[in-house]
């Protein structure tokens, strides 16, 4: 996938979109997906933060070098963390830059609407695609007073508003969370890039969900998510067998032991 490639999805095929973590997983995701993202998320999710404002660059670059290593077809982007990119489009170079340089993905992805217009538009004619992220901002939580979906038809202008900015400034695509179906339906047809929707109902170009949540493997999940699989019972099970078998001096039997020579 290139992003040129994703450009040309918009209004056609849905274009299926996981987060992804770690090598492996991406490996999983990489054979159906065609965007995995490295999302901040991975604060809450692998590294059990509170919310996403703890992430680091280096935290990442590391996750993000590890899905570069695992992907072979899919547009790999990594999100830009809290505190990264906000100050100046130079400030968000130097940091984006240093993403792309030390992990090899394609893109990078930043929260915000017209206010990030300036730096979307820098990035963009110096070589890095970017990825927009409106709607619900989980790094705005403190502004926002939590994580709260757009749902006030009084709100919907301000945001249809940032969609076209963003697409205005050159970013490829633009992820669009935790909105109304109607304001989702509304940015999608306004603008010309993708849109990929989290929490945005089915009136976008395509879905995007975070990997540990739909396969069952983080314990509090917004209500947007569907869960297909039952990852946390499958581990549960293993170790509790593991334990009582280690117990039982029943593992190791003789397959998993060392025969002298
Ligand atoms: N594991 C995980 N999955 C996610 O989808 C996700 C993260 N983490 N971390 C960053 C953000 C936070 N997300 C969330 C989290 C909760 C709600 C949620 O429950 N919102 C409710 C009300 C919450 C409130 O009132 O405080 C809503 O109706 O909008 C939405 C998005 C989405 N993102
Ligand atoms: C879910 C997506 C869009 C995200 O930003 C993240 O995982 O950090
Ligand atoms: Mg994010």
């Amino acid at each position: 996938m290139t992003v040129p490639a994703f450009m040309a999805r918009k209004g056609g095929d849905p274009l299926v979109c996981l987060t992804s973590y770690t090598a492996h997983v991406a490996r999983i995701c990489d054979e159906v997906c065609d965007l995995l993202l490295v999302g901040d998320s991975l604060g809450m999710v692998i590294h059990g933060m509170p919310n996403t404002l703890g992430v680091t660059l280096e935290h990442m670059i590391m996750h993000g070098q590890a899905v570069v290593r695992g992907a072979e077809r899919s547009l790999v982007v990594v999100d830009m963390p809290f505190g990264s990119f906000e100050e100046s489009p130079e400030v968000a170079f130097r940091n984006a830059s240093r993403v792309v340089k030390e992990t090899g993905c394609h893109a990078i992805k930043l929260e915000g609407g017209r206010e990030m217009a300036p730096t979307i538009q820098y990035l963009a004619r110096r070589g890095i695609p970017v990825m927009a992220h409106i709607g619900l901002m989980p790094q705005a939580m403190n502004t926002a007073g939590g994580f709260k979906a757009v749902r006030d038809e009084a709100q919907f202008d301000a945001v249809v508003d940032d969609a076209k900015a963003v697409e205005e400034a050159g970013a490829f695509s633009v992820v669009v969370e935790g909105v109304a179906a109607p304001l989702a339906d509304r940015i999608t047809h306004a603008i010309s890039i993708p849109t990929i929707g989290i929490g945005a109902s089915a009136n976008c170009d395509g879905q995007i969900l975070v990997f540990e949540d739909m396969v069952g493997l983080f314990p509090t999940v917004p209500s947007f998510v569907k869960r297909y699989g039952t990852m946390e019972e499958m581990m549960r099970h293993a170790v509790t067998t593991y334990a009582t078998e280690v117990q039982a001096r029943s593992f190791p039997g003789d397959e998993h032991t060392y025969k002298k020579k």
